[in-house]
This record gives structure tokens, sequence and C-alpha cells, in this order.
């Protein structure tokens, strides 16, 4: 199949986003497109960098490229501050300089992770991403959005950074943990639920094929998605309105997160506050009930989680709410579904509702 490209268009920081089975065997020559003059870092985590660390390394070093492979251990733990101070320790004892480029060969953590380093090492530095997981393919990969986490939240710490180019290669999925999968499929879900009704109902119709890895559907599904976030992108880079509504789900998830011990993974949490949310819309008068079955209907259909769970310590998740990015003095903000494909941003929320909510 051939690969697809989108642009996403910032002026003088637009750039493409190469989508398609296979597009790693090419990378080597795509990289030189990504205008990095000198060495490469690529900067991935234990488990992918086993499957395809190497792959990547000799592309490079095939193109005449000089380059390094740098991991850390997976899992959400490592996104944090001390990780990223290792990494640049690390390149700077290597002789890393500004002439340098980063790779983000991973999942969103690499991502996020590698983005920041690029926005920080040196006063910045341009780098690419590689994204792995299905999540990173369809989200985290595109829109700049960089950073790691504190004790005190989720992404408490980043940058706006955008990447030289984004290089999704759909066959790489096929080695992904299914879990991983859904949990990026949650954010699929969220695509449609808060931007596009017919995508949602085709997500419905095409379960079985997209479950079974078809490339048929596959490749025009993260397509889809990648062009609805760089649309928003576009319009509102540094989330001053419109970008607010890819948040949809996260201001319950990012707090169902952190109360988990980050144990449960960021999609699933995101499923838990899609369908948290709905009921908060129902509940407020926003959204008819017809609205919020459907939406829990599809992440019934791709096996998410939609409750959150009883062991929960409720407190802790208002705690979490409050220490959100998107909390302005001291009102929570909410991403609310009023209809399929259409949301509405409030920090008008009836705290009856939401204790009903969270209960
Ligand atoms: N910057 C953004 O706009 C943005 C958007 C959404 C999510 N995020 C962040 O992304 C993170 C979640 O990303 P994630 O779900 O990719 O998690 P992740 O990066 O932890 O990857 C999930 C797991 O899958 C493994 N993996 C990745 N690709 C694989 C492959 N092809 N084969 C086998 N194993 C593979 C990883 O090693 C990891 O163990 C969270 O930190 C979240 O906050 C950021
Ligand atoms: O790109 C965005 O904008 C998003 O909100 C995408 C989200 O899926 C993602 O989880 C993002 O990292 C959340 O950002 P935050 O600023 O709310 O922490
Ligand atoms: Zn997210």
């Amino acid at each position: 199949m051939v690969k697809q490209t989108i642009e996403v268009g910032l002026g003088e920081r637009s750039y493409p986003i190469a989508i398609g089975p296979g597009v790693l065997s090419q990378i080597g020559g795509l990289l030189k497109t990504a205008g990095i003059a000198g060495r490469y870092g690529i900067i991935s985590d234990d488990r992918v960098a086993a499957l395809y660390g190497n792959t990547v390394l000799a592309a490079l070093v095939e193109n005449g490229v000089r380059a390094d492979l740098f991991t850390f251990p997976h899992g959400e733990a490592s996104k944090c501050l001390q990780t990223v101070e290792e990494l640049a320790g690390r390149l700077a004892a290597s002789g890393f300089d500004r002439t340098s480029g980063l790779i983000a060969l991973g999942g969103g953590v690499v991502g996020d992770i590698t983005g920041f380093l690029a926005s920080i090492y040196m006063r910045g530095i341009p780098f690419v991403q590689i994204p792995t997981s299905l999540l990173a393919q369809v989200d985290s990969s595109v829109g700049g959005k960089t950073g790691v986490d504190l004790t005190q939240g989720k992404n408490l710490i980043g940058t706006f950074y955008q990447p030289r180019a984004v290089y999704i290669d759909t066959e790489v999925l096929q080695t992904l943990p299914e879990e991983e999968f859904l949990g990026g499929m949650a954010e699929v879900i969220k695509y449609g639920a808060s931007i596009d009704a017919d995508f949602f109902h085709w997500l419905r119709e095409q379960r079985d094929a997209i479950v079974a890895l078809d490339p048929a559907v596959i490749v025009p599904m993260i397509r889809r998605c990648c062009e609805m976030k760089a649309a928003v992108v576009e319009q509102d880079e540094q989330e001053s309105g419109l970008r607010r509504i890819l948040n949809f789900g996260h201001t319950i998830g990012h707090a169902v997160e952190a109360v988990s011990g980050y144990a449960l993974n960021h999609g699933f949490a995101v499923a838990i506050g899609m369908r948290a949310v709905a009921e908060l819309a129902v509940r407020s008068g926003r959204a008819s009930s017809a609205t919020a079955e459907q939406i829990e209907a599809l992440l019934h259909l791709y096996g998410l989680p939609v409750a959150i769970p009883a062991q929960y310590d409720r407190a802790a998740l208002r705690q979490f709410m409050r220490a959100d990015k998107k909390a302005s003095n001291g009102r929570l903000v909410f991403v609310l579904p009023v209809a399929l494909g259409k949301v509405d941003i409030t920090d008008r929320i009836d705290e009856a509702a939401l204790d009903a909510v969270l209960a």
C-alpha cells in the first residue's frame, strides 16, 4: 500500500505526517528530508528499542547518518524530570551538540519525553516522531504537546514544541499488546464523540476489521484522526480555546490515571473520563441520555472500562482534578458532549451533579 501524507500547516513550523505500512523500512531516506544536518539520538523505551531500535539505527547508518540509541524503562513512571535529566546527561557526555536531532521511537511516553528534551536541550534542537503505539499514532505524536508528570499530577511540566516530521508505520501495531491497542482506541473514539459523528458511527460498523488490524481500515482510521488533530492544532496551536476539545474525557481521566498510581493506561483512564463526562452532561441538562448511551456503548464494544473503580479515593480524585492545568481560579473546566460529534467547554458545573458522577 502506498504511503499517504498529511500536512500540519503551522507556517514555518509546518510538517508532514507520513502514514502507511512499511514506512519504517524507508526511514533512512525519509529522514534525509527532515532537515537535520548532524547526528541523531534515537530515544526509545526498553521494549520498543528491543523490537525496532536496530532497524532504525541500521537504516540511518546505511544512509550515512551517525546515530546512537538511548533507552529508558518503559511505562508512565519514566515520564518524569529524572528521566529527562538522565537522557540530557547521556547526550552531553556523548558529544551531542546544537546540530544534532532526536528521534522519538515509541509510544506516547517516549514521544512526550523526547519532545520535551528536544525543546530544552541546548535551548532547543529538532526532533522527529516515529510513533509505535496506536495512541501515539493517532494523537500524541501530532500537535507538539510535550512534557512530563509531577507527583502532583499529569503533564504539569512541559512545552509546546512541534516535531519536524511524523512517520507512522502501521505494521508495527502487529507487536503492540492488545491492551495498549485498546487504550489507543479510546483516543480514536474521543475524536468521533467530540468532533465527527460520521466517524463515530463508522467505528461501530468497522469494529471487527479494526480489531483485526485490517490495513484497509486501520490506515484510513489513523489518517482521519491525524487530519482532525491537525485541523484543531492549526487553528489553536497553544490551546487558548478550541484545542481544549482534544481534552474531552481528560479532566476526570487524568485524575483517575493519577489516583491509580499510573497503573491504569492513559487510554483506559480517558475512556472512564469520557463516560463520566457524558453522564455529567446528561445530569446538567446539556445532553440527551441517548447521546451518553451511544458513547458508553461504543466504549463497551471495544472492551474499554467505563466505571471509576470503587476503591479509588474520591477526595484524591477531586484533588488531582484541581491540580489540572485547565482548572482556572479554582474552577474545574469540563468538555461536555452535547450531541455526538459536538462538545461544549464549560466551568459552570453543578457540584451535586459532579458528586453524583464521581460516586
Ligand atoms: N502529547 C500529547 O498530545 C499526548 C496525547 C495523548 C497521550 N499522551 C501521553 O501519552 C502517554 C501514553 O502513550 P501510550 O499509550 O503510547 O503509552 P506508552 O508509551 O507507555 O506505550 C505503551 C506500551 O506499549 C509498548 N509499545 C509501544 N509500541 C509498541 C509496539 N509497536 N510493539 C510492542 N510494544 C509497544 C511500550 O513499550 C509500552 O510498554 C501518556 O503519558 C499520555 O499522557 C500525550
Ligand atoms: O493534544 C492535545 O491538545 C490533547 O489534549 C491530547 C490529549 O489526548 C493528551 O492526553 C494531552 O497530553 C493532554 O494534555 P494536557 O495539557 O491536558 O495535559
Ligand atoms: Zn489523551
